[in-house]
């Protein structure tokens, strides 16, 4: 079966709604009106009747996005993937799509937080007998590394009996594979939440603006630091630290020579003179917290400011567009040229990880 207008889109499992009320509000504002429907575990389906999918992710932008981590254009599903020759069934489904590429890569998916085995083992070893098949029908390029310039054959596989095809535009979708960035956890890191700020580095900024708003002499506060995953990040790319938190630091990275620990209450400390960064990881009340960062940020206490939010169990996406508002009005006092983005990220569970930033606007 052929499809125009589908997205595929990508989320943390149990998020489906979320990303999929997000999309629907988010074409809207773009002239894209559609509907979602959960695919399966942190997959959704994203219909747009009568309108092609391409321009809508275009005009929307991944960046814009909180809860869909990566997503694609549907070509065509596979319905049923026949168990003797699923190869075979593909390259028919792309010929039916009219789809002859070529794609840089082929990458076959399984539902996320996928349990059993067998799916996810069947998944790594059917790629390469499929990238040959593609490549002998001239589909996929020669280069087995892939061409990071083309768009890529993605095919998401719900259970062995259907195979979903799409297509990677490399321009919209991640520059991660399923929008995760693959992290090490460093050995001398504090805490396992260092994780978290790192990814979000990437997330939110490409390799230029991170060397360009991180840089060796700036200085940043670090709300809620102990014991100083965050912190950790920061004093790594040279800024100085003020460390916020009544528990007690990393000794080594006091060591470091770069960070004043404050043990103070995060909502009443202010800093004597403006930092470049403020970072926060403290777990309240997301009202409470917006609240603060809001001050800072039309105080112009700070240049930029990564912070976590804990969000609701229901109506996440509509209370992100409360904040939002509340952010938005605080840099539109300060007169700052900021914007204001936020993700869902891999390290974050039941909360939201926010980002102001002087950033462009689009992708
Ligand atoms: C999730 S932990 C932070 C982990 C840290 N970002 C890291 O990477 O190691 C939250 C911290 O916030 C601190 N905290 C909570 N409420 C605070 C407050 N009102 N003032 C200062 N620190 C607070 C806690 O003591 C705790 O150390």
């Amino acid at each position: 079966m052929t499809e125009t207008g589908v997205i595929r889109a990508l989320c943390r499992p149990g998020f489906e709604a979320d990303a999929g009320q997000e999309l629907v509000s988010r074409a809207a504002e773009v002239g894209g009106y559609g509907f979602f429907v959960p695919e399966a575990a942190g997959w959704i389906r994203f219909e747009l009747p009568g309108q092609a999918a391409e321009p809508v992710m275009r005009a929307v932008s991944l960046r814009n996005l909180v809860f869909v981590r990566d997503w694609y254009s549907g070509i065509g599903v596979v319905d049923p993937l026949p168990g003797e020759d699923r190869v075979g069934a593909v390259l028919e489904g792309l010929r039916d799509a009219g789809e002859s590429g070529p794609f840089g890569r082929v990458d076959v998916h399984v539902p996320l937080g996928e349990t059993e085995e067998a799916l996810p083992r069947f998944a790594r070893k059917w790629t390469s007998p499929l990238a040959k098949a593609l490549r002998g029908a001239g589909i996929l390029q020669g280069n087995p590394d892939g061409d990071a310039g083309a768009p890529g054959l993605e095919i998401l596989l719900p259970d062995f009996s259907r195979a979903l095809l799409a297509r990677r535009d490399p321009a919209l979708s991640s520059a991660f594979h399923e929008g995760v960035p693959r992290l090490r956890m460093p050995g001398t890191a504090p805490s396992r939440s260092t994780l978290k700020l790192e990814e979000a580095l990437h997330r939110f900024f490409t390799t230029d603006e991170r060397e360009r708003l991180l840089r060796h002499g700036m200085t940043a506060v670090d709300l809620g630091a102990a014991p100083g995953g965050w912190t950790w990040q920061l004093v790594q790319r040279g800024l100085a630290v003020t460390a916020v938190d009544n528990g007690p630091m990393d000794e080594a990275l006091m060591a470091s020579g770069l960070v004043t620990h404050r043990t103070e209450d995060a909502f009443s400390w202010r800093p004597s003179h403006p930092v470049d960064w403020l970072v926060c990881d403290i777990v309240d009340r997301p009202a409470r917290v917006v609240e603060l960062m809001a001050e800072w940020l039309e105080n112009r206490l700070c240049r930029l400011a990564v912070f976590n939010l804990k969000l609701p169990m229901k109506q996440r996406w509509a209370c992100w567009q409360e904040y939002r508002a509340r952010l938005e009005e605080s840099i539109a006092a300060s007169g700052a040229d900021l914007t204001v983005r936020a993700a869902h990220l891999y390290h974050d569970r039941e909360e939201i990880t926010c980002c102001v930033a002087p950033l462009t606007r689009s992708r």
